[in-house]
């Protein structure tokens, strides 16, 4: 089976959302050994992951630096997260794979996603990166022209912009590895935000793409049987933070799409997780599956985690 997973940036920190380089070293060694026990179970992986808090503190270090050293754009400081991220799991992953005796190797794809220049993510900055701040402080970065939301119980924390992702343009090198039996890392952060000019020339361009709406396209790309967004929970659930909370175990395209109309995901969040594997679903006839990262070879067997499955065909 063909298998590609999304790692949150937010999982490969501590609770208090700093990203201290041993905290991301422990989370993704921890990763590798679940991943590494599906590449010996015979699956071709590709393994994506998130940057938000690691490319949050990589802006801030440019701005607090910026009379020393010159600042770089924030599209650099997302492929600075995928090289760091990136070399992280290699070295984690391929030790994981010979501690079990096999000779399966990982690759890393420093990996562009195309964009549009016009897209209205521009204009209304969405994504959270970077530490939660105290509603003082971001009201101070507020005034010198930030975007800050409050995140209930965590904090305010900066938003930036987020444009839809459209395309993997490393998606055929990705496909090509995986023929070749590497574990793949790509897309990570969502992928490299790059834009095609007039000419028909590539650049980047300032944002930060959410890297799971990236991981249901590489996914399709690659033609992967399932798609698992890993994060903190088990499952989704409805009615979230209330008494009635339920979790959500295997739904059809239709059923989520009802459940989230009626009740909406938090953007930035659970939105997103959901709205992935319901397009991947959709999308691809595949099975798209939301759960923590220790569930997921139960969830993929069907045992648990919301698991979203095309809706029946429409009898004639
Ligand atoms: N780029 C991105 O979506 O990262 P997180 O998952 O860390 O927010």
């Amino acid at each position: 089976m063909r298998i590609v997973i999304a790692l949150g940036g937010n999982a490969m920190t501590s609770s208090d959302g700093r990203a201290r380089p041993e905290d991301q070293a422990q989370a993704v060694a921890q990763a590798a050994e679940l991943v590494a026990d599906l590449v010996v179970a015979g699956h071709d992986v590709l393994l994506t992951h998130g940057n938000g808090p690691q490319v949050g503190n990589l802006l801030l270090k440019n701005e607090l630096s910026a009379s020393v050293v010159p600042p770089v754009p924030l599209d650099w400081c997302g492929a600075q997260t995928q090289a760091t991220i990136g070399a992280l799991m290699l070295s984690a992953l391929d030790g994981a794979l010979t501690r079990r005796g096999s000779d399966r190797r990982s690759a890393a794809l420093v990996s562009r996603t195309l964009v549009d220049a016009a897209d209205p993510g521009f204009t209304d900055p969405t994504k959270p990166i970077g530490r939660y701040l105290p509603e003082d402080e971001a009201r101070v970065l507020i005034e010198h022209g930030q975007h800050f939301v409050e995140v209930p119980d965590r904090g305010w924390r900066r938003v930036v912009a987020s444009p839809e992702p459209l395309e993997c343009l490393d998606g055929p090198a990705a496909d090509t590895l995986l023929a070749q039996g590497y574990l793949v890392v790509c897309s990570g952060g969502g992928g490299i935000p790059t834009v095609r000019r007039d000419d028909g020339s590539l650049s980047g361009i300032e944002a930060v793409i959410d890297k799971d709406l990236t991981a249901a396209l590489i996914a399709r790309q690659t033609s992967a049987d399932v798609l698992v967004i890993a994060t903190d929970v088990d499952s989704a659930v409805t009615d979230w933070g209330t008494a009635h909370a339920r979790p959500i175990g295997e739904v059809t395209v239709a059923e989520m799409r009802a459940i989230s109309r009626d009740q909406g995901f938090a953007a930035g969040s659970m939105g997103p997780k959901v709205e992935a594997v319901t397009r991947f679903a959709e999308q691809t006839g595949g099975t798209g599956i939301i759960t923590s990262l220790s569930r997921i070879a139960q969830a993929i067997e069907g045992h648990l985690g919301t698991r979203v499955v095309p809706d029946p065909p429409v009898p004639r």
